[in-house]
């Protein structure tokens, strides 16, 4: 994945001629009233004194979930803890509320997310809201309305106040006819899942709201996540995260897909890395809005032998579960970054993995 690299003169003369903060760009400015300040929109956000910086001020969205707590921890190093504010609709633990600003935000409220914008001066958002695959297909209603509706309220927010917007996409934004081994960064895109779909439709609006309103729209493409301090939100590689939990506390793992599953997958210091770089890349440097960004790719079998050169008594059984595996079957095996570095494979992985749950002890003396 070519996040920074050297615009080709095509890309330039599309950038100049289609957008970009030039040309057609009437920002989408809704029609709602100015509200007061409520006090409810930071009532909840402790201990701010922000200073005047160059650090970008950042909001992310659903960042209470596997992924958001991590980033905010990443970003709060790089910018400071008070420039960097989480928020969700759920509670937070105390431990994430005591690290640093947290805010209720449903993205469902718009006027309640641009008045968090306007009043906390935010100018980089990192959209992380959404339902995943398995939990989207399990109530369409509302994977429809967060992940679609939400990112409508967030691409106007964003438009009207001139954010830099980051919305991930995944491996699930691509379906049974797209090419599986590998899937480049542009090919046939019809998933099957709401959550595809959404997926789908998010890429296409930011790249949109890019070239018609000049919105800063970066996204890239996640393949499954696999961290240790925090649990997956409902997705179909939710199993490469459970087997570890599994593996530590019962020694008895039971995989919802096949054993000759392949998806690709990563692991999450590697996807925030991948996600500030492509932040912080000079906008002339991307020449899309949209990339994949993968690490490894493999199957349950060849994760339950790296896990079990860890935790040799490991007991695995095979209990498919029918949608997620129909699910799995329509995504990449494969995903093509082309020449994105990451820093983790599968045995790097596994041993980070099982360092982190504390399982040091266990390491086999097999190994
Ligand atoms: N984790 C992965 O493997 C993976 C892979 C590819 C892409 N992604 C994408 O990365 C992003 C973060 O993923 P994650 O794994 O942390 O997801 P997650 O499911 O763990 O967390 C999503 C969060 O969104 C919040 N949310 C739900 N409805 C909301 C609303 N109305 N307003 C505000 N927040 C709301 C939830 O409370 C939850 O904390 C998602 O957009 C996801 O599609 C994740
Ligand atoms: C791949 C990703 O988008 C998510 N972990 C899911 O399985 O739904």
């Amino acid at each position: 994945m070519p996040i920074v690299k050297t615009v080709s003169r095509a890309v330039s003369q599309l950038l100049q001629s289609s957008g970009c903060g030039c040309g057609i760009s009437i920002v989408p400015i809704r029609c709602i009233g100015v509200s007061p300040r409520q006090v409810a929109s930071d009532a909840s956000f402790h201990s701010v004194s922000f200073s005047e910086s160059d650090h970008p001020r950042v909001l992310i969205t659903g960042g209470l979930g596997q992924l958001g707590v991590g980033l905010a921890k990443l970003l709060r190093k790089r910018f400071g803890k008070n420039n960097v504010i989480l928020s969700d609709i759920r509670k937070p633990a105390d431990n994430v509320f005591y690290s640093g600003p947290f805010i209720y935000a449903d993205i469902l409220d718009y006027k309640n997310l641009r008045e968090i914008v306007v009043n906390n001066r935010i100018t980089w958002l990192f959209h992380y809201s959404a339902l995943l695959s398995a939990v989207g297909e399990a109530n369409v209603p509302l994977a429809r309305a967060v992940n679609i509706t939400g990112l409508h309220n967030v691409l106007d927010i964003a438009a009207e106040h001139h954010l830099r917007l980051f919305v991930p996409s995944t491996i699930g934004a691509f379906g049974p006819t797209s090419p599986r081994d590998p899937t480049p960064d542009l090919c046939i895109q019809r998933p099957r899942t709401i959550y595809g779909v959404s997926k789908v439709h998010a890429e296409l609006m930011g790249e949109y709201y890019h070239y018609r309103y000049g919105l800063d729209f970066r996204c890239l493409r996640y393949p499954g996540i696999i961290s240790a301090d925090s649990q997956p939100g409902g997705g179909t590689t939710d199993y490469a995260v459970q087997i570890f939990h599994d593996a530590m506390k019962t020694g008895k793992f039971q995989c919802n897909l096949k054993p000759d599953t392949r998806l690709p997958m990563m692991y999450i210091d590697d996807c925030l890395r991948a996600t500030l770089e492509v932040m912080e890349a000079p906008a002339e440097a991307l020449s899309m809005r949209t990339y994949n960004i993968s690490a490894m790719s493999f199957t349950p079998e060849e994760l339950v032998q790296e896990v079990q050169k860890h935790v040799p008594e490991l007991q695995v059984t095979y209990s498919v579960d029918e949608v997620r595996q129909a699910i799995a079957d329509s995504w990449p095996m494969n995903f093509d970054d082309r020449d994105w570095k990451h820093d983790y494979d599968l045995p790097e992985l596994v041993t980070t993995m099982f360092s982190f749950l504390g399982s040091d002890s266990r390491i086999a003396q097999a190994n």
